[in-house]
């Protein structure tokens, strides 16, 4: 995905690439890892990139643990986060928003950028109004750090600001296999597969008496997620809070 921000950027002609962060490759340029027509330095250490770049935005697509790290660093040095790392906690969000608004900066964490997967969470949310028998199941890569998806985190959460809470299921029912019955929130069931082949699939499935409801996105390489990733850059620069989702900013 980082691979793919950069890209995005080099290619887009309102955007300029000040600097990058890996871990890997500090003290070369974009140029010498083959991004032909970038002289942007690498750092492996944030504070000191922003401290010799005051660059507008910060694109962060890593891990939970060094994407907190990159996201608050970039909020203390004035420099305002477009985040699209999944795994961060409500904590973790909490004070994110605290800081981003005690900066007057604006942050967007996005669980997901692409336009599809943001419609198939609202699509969801409706659909919760008229059915509380819900079960929520996302397929990705075996890459995948985190489980479940940020996307399905997000969208069960705005599922519930709808949905009758409710216990799904037999009342009596038992797994007689640990885990056979996935995640749980509210009631709600969430379940996470990891296969090769895959890149980030969801499929949310609603049920009543004699009739079911799918509603899936699938997301079939990097690219998807770009225009969701420049609305957010764009939109960042003109917000003093911590947005958490790209539905919240789209028309
Ligand atoms: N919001 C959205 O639409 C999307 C979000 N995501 C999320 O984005 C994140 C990245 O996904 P993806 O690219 O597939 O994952 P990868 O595992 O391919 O990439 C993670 C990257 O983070 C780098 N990294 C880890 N630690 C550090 C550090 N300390 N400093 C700098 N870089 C570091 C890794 O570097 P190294 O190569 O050295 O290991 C790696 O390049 C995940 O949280 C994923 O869930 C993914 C797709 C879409
Ligand atoms: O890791 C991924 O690939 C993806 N992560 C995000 C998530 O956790 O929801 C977004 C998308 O599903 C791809």
């Amino acid at each position: 995905m980082g691979l793919e921000a950069v890209k995005m950027v080099m290619d887009t002609p309102e955007f300029e690439l000040v600097a990058a962060l890996d871990r890997k490759h500090g003290g070369e340029t974009l140029g010498d890892i083959g991004f032909s027509g970038s002289q942007a330095p690498i750092y492996t250490d944030a504070a000191e990139c922003f401290s010799e770049h005051q660059a507008d935005v910060l694109i962060d697509l890593t891990t939970p643990e060094f994407g907190y790290v990159h996201t608050k660093t970039a909020l203390e040095h004035g420099i305002r986060p477009v985040v699209g790392t999944t795994g961060f906690t409500e904590d973790q969000l909490l004070e994110l928003k605290e800081l981003s608004e005690e900066k007057e900066l604006g942050c967007i964490i996005a669980p997901n950028f692409a336009i599809g997967a943001v419609l198939m969470m609202k699509f969801s949310q409706m659909a919760a109004k008229y059915f509380s028998d819900v079960e929520i199941i996302e397929l990705h890569h075996d890459k995948k750090l985190d489980a479940p998806s940020g996307t399905a985190v997000k969208t069960a959460q705005m599922i519930n600001e709808i949905r009758e809470p409710k216990k799904q299921g037999h009342p009596d029912e038992q797994e007689t296999m640990p885990g056979a019955r996935g995640a749980e929130m509210n009631g709600m069931h969430i379940h996470s597969v990891r296969l090769p082949g895959l890149i980030a699939h969801q499929q949310v499935l609603f049920g009543a008496d004699g009739e079911t409801l799918t509603i899936r996105h699938d997301s079939y390489n990097r690219a998807s997620f770009m225009s969701g990733v420049k609305v957010c850059v764009e939109t960042v620069m003109k917000t003093k809070t911590l947005v958490y989702g790209l539905e919240n900013i789209l028309d």
